[in-house]
């Protein structure tokens, strides 16, 4: 940082190349960059997937994150030309543990994350997508996990994100097969949130309407559920108490009670 303000935070947003990154009214947008590969997840394009959750942690103005992509592609997946490149089984894992480590990073975020599928999203792009707490798909998306199709298999966590989502009889008829669905076929399988003509304007309006909710709740709702995931339901629902009990004690809380009991809308703070 050059020069600090005295009350100002200054947030350095680094140059990228594979992508851009801006915020406009409290949402953070990430558009992948390379639409002369279809935006294939590149290792240099995974590197700065890679900064996206510390920036948006450093900035306190950022209450939501949409990803998209450029031209006609969300992203068709990982980079055919470096797998091409993996030699042996332990280069396959590292290949796989970094891009696992990043949609890790992503899916962390305590913030709600929205995928705004404007095209494909195959392979590592489907999985960047499941990776989002919401999809958005244009009508012309088309979504699948083509691996096994390449000799390989999902590695940026399709395998266990998928099922997770659509349930295992969904998801390996999604895997085994490697078909693309429509943006129609992956709403009826529970795959996509909603369908639009346009990805981004409809992301950009769930956003919004997220976004007028209280904001320590909207991170409590979604640290319950993450937490959860992993856990037997008795200590899942445990925790589920404990953050109930967080959030009953915001003054949010407070207010959109009263707002409601003074039939009003509630103005939160994030407090
Ligand atoms: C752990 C994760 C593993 C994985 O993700 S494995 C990869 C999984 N993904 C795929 O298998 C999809 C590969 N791509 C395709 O099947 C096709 O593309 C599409 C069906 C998405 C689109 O086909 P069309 O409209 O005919 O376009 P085009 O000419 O194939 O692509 C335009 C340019 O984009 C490059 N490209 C597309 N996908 C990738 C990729 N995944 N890795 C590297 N390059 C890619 C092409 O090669 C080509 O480039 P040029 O114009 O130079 O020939």
């Amino acid at each position: 940082m050059e020069h600090e303000h005295e009350h100002e935070f200054v947030l350095e947003i680094p140059e990228f190349e594979h992508l851009s990154y801006e915020v406009e009214e409290g949402i953070a947008l990430v558009t992948l960059k390379r639409p002369e590969a279809l935006n294939a997840l590149s290792q240099s394009l995974l590197e700065e997937l890679a900064e996206i959750p510390e920036l948006v942690q450093q900035d306190p103005e950022v209450r939501a994150v949409i990803f998209t992509g450029e031209g006609k592609a969300f992203a068709a997946g990982a980079d055919l030309k470096e797998i091409a490149a993996i030699k042996d089984p332990f280069m396959g894992r590292e290949y796989a543990l970094f891009g696992q480590r990043v949609f890790a990073e992503i899916a962390a975020l305590p913030v709600p994350t929205i995928a705004a599928i404007n095209g494909y999203a195959l392979g590592g792009g489907l999985e960047l997508a499941l990776a989002c707490d919401l999809r958005v798909a244009a009508k012309t998306a088309k979504l699948g996990l083509p691996e096994v199709g390449l000799g390989l298999i999902p590695g940026f966590g399709g395998t266990q994100r998928l099922p997770r989502l659509i349930g295992r009889g969904r998801a390996l008829d999604l895997i085994f097969t490697g078909r693309h669905v429509d943006a129609e076929e992956a709403l009826f399988l529970g795959l996509v949130n909603r369908v639009a003509e346009d990805a981004l304007e409809e992301a950009k309006k769930l956003a919004q309407k997220i976004l007028k909710n209280a904001p320590i709740a909207l991170a409590l709702a979604k640290e319950s559920v993450v937490r959860g995931e992993g856990l037997d339901l008795a200590e899942a629902l445990e925790i589920e108490a404990d953050l109930f009990g967080y959030a009953a004690a915001t003054e949010d809380m407070k207010e959109g009670v009263r707002a409601f009991l003074e039939k009003r809308p509630p103005s939160f703070k994030g407090e």
